[in-house]
């Protein structure tokens, strides 16, 4: 026991002279040198290479570091036991409501891809002398070391960054909360230059609680699938990676709902196009510039936004006056080189033409009350891929209010007052939105807001009925008179009758239009 002693002693007597030396007779540039080459020595003799990540490359944040740290959170939370310790580190960036997991200071992680074994470590150390910057720089130096076995470098480390690059940026999607954009402050940028503001997107709405015809729906969600997961077909087939989604339907039946339904099913951001506040085609491809991928892009009642019935009529913006008043310009603006106003190729260009797509994975979704109001150019097809029709309450609709309201499944409710329901609920052409008002009013009292939905139903079914058979009577009367003043003085009614024939059913349709639009 005493000999071992002695030997360390000894040893480290050897090991104190021979620092001493080193540092007495070689002057520091060559202690350096020396170091390094011991460093290579190692490194030939070792069957490892080591790859250093550093947090900041220069003044600027290295992304990858970025990433390394949210890939090894996945893997850090989950198996915390092969970390060299029980600690790790917890952390929640901005616009995010997860926590994630990450490697405490120096910390080392054993990580498998492809088979291959690989080891992570996280080196801490501190900043030994602010460098100058034009911003300050964290007191910690902070970087991953990456260790691969030589013989498995070539066979894995590209495709191994390139899955953590994958990886982390759908750890970010998932874990970000996603953001509703508009353009309410017209062209102005902020101080960063951008155009959009934005908020948190928080509408609970989703295909679950959307009140619409299943199969349709399932349509849609099988449609909206398809095309998140299309990267490979979109580059197979030379398209830009973007579709169109045209909802139009009376006001109520759900079509704001569906969209943020639709943001919610893929984790998508919203960019809401407040399309008045757009002045010029200029303004517009900006705005589409600074969109990011997989995002919808929403021109909410797009027949009000702005006039848009001829693809040569362009709206003036005088003063940011009058946007109904139109003019004719010749062609579209590439052609005439008109910049200060927006026009329908003007928007035309924007969700189809080659800047629709600078970004890809894009959606847009325009929506209107009036679908007759649009311009054909808008609506043929490969423009807007899907046209979907927002309907009245449909029985299959009502029931998924009824559960969702009510949390009441058919089997819940009375055979009798059911069948009553799916009677009448056509025939009263009441939108999603006024039910679920008669639902939400009652929903304390099942059998109560049943009774009153019932009922609602029941008169409204009742007055459109009566209001049909009205219009029928006028219509009836109003041919009946023709008739008789036809008889009555035959030599007019015969010119009227030959000559006329169509003044007459012109004039017929524009009576039964105005009793039609009367009864609206
Ligand atoms: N299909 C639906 N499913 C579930 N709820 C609906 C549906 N349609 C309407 N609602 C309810 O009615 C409210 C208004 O609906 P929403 O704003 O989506 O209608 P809209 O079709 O966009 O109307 P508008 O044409 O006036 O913009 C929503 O908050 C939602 O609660
Ligand atoms: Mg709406």
């Amino acid at each position: 026991m005493t000999e071992l002693w002695t030997t360390v002693a000894s040893l480290m007597g050897v090991w104190a002279f021979s620092q001493t030396l080193l540092l007495a007779v070689f002057p520091p540039e060559l202690r350096f040198a020396l170091i390094k080459l011991f460093q290579r020595l190692f490194n030939c003799c070792s069957s490892y290479c080591y790859y250093d990540i550093t947090e900041i490359e220069g003044v600027n944040t290295n992304e990858l570091y970025n990433a390394v740290q949210l890939y090894l959170s996945s893997s850090a939370s989950s198996s915390c036991s092969a970390t060299s310790s029980n600690r790790l580190s917890l952390t929640r960036g901005l616009n995010s409501s997860a926590i994630t997991f990450g490697l405490s200071h120096n910390d080392r992680l054993t990580d498998v891809f492809n088979g291959v074994s690989v080891v992570w470590e996280h080196i801490v150390t501190p900043r030994q002398s602010q460098t100058f910057s034009w911003r300050p720089l964290p007191e910690e130096k902070r970087g991953f070391t990456l260790r691969i076995n030589k013989r498995d470098k070539s066979y894995i480390l590209e495709s191994y960054l390139n899955f953590i690059n994958e990886k982390a940026n759908e750890i970010r999607r998932k874990n970000q909360d996603r953001l509703l954009y508009t353009n309410s402050r017209g062209g102005s940028l902020d101080s960063r230059g951008q155009p959009w503001e934005s908020v948190p997107f928080k509408h609970p709405s989703t295909f679950e609680t959307l009140a619409m015809d299943p199969v349709k729906k399932a349509e849609i969600m099988s449609d909206l699938r398809d095309f998140a997961d299309g990267q490979a077909f979109y580059t197979r087939t030379g398209r830009a990676w973007k579709r169109g989604y045209l909802l139009y339907g009376p006001p109520g039946t759900g079509k704001s709902s569906m969209i943020a339904a639709m943001a919610n099913f893929l984790r998508y951001d919203i960019y809401d196009l407040e399309l008045t506040e757009v002045q010029t085609n200029l303004e517009l491809r900006k705005l589409l510039m600074k969109t990011s991928s997989k995002s919808i892009i929403v021109i909410e009642d797009i027949d009000c936004s702005i006039n848009l019935t001829n693809r040569k009529e362009t709206t003036t913006t005088t003063g940011g006056g009058d946007r109904n008043s139109s003019t004719f310009v010749d062609g579209d603006i590439e052609t005439s080189g008109t910049n200060n106003s927006i026009t329908l190729s003007g928007l035309l260009n924007f969700t189809d033409g080659l800047w629709s797509c600078c970004g890809s994975e894009r959606i847009f979704v325009f929506t209107t009350n009036h679908i007759e109001k649009l311009d054909p150019a808008l609506l043929r097809s490969g423009r807007m891929d899907m046209h979907v029709f927002m309907s009245h309450c449909s029985f299959p609709s009502l029931k998924i209010l009824l559960k969702n309201y009510l949390g009441c499944t058919p089997d819940d409710v009375e055979t009798s007052v059911l069948q009553r329901l799916e009677e009448v609920t056509d025939a009263a052409e009441m939108t999603p939105a006024d039910i679920s008002e008669v639902l939400i009013k009652n929903r304390r009292d099942n059998k109560k807001a049943l009774r009153e939905l019932l009922e609602a139903l029941r008169v409204r079914a009742e007055k459109n009925r009566s209001g049909l058979q009205r219009l029928g009577a006028d219509v009836e009367e109003m041919a009946e008179e023709e008739e008789k003043r036809a008889l009555e003085s035959p030599k007019e009614g015969g010119d009227a009758a030959a000559g006329g024939g169509c003044v007459e059913e012109e004039g017929g349709k524009e009576l039964e239009d105005n009793i039609i639009m009367g009864l609206i």
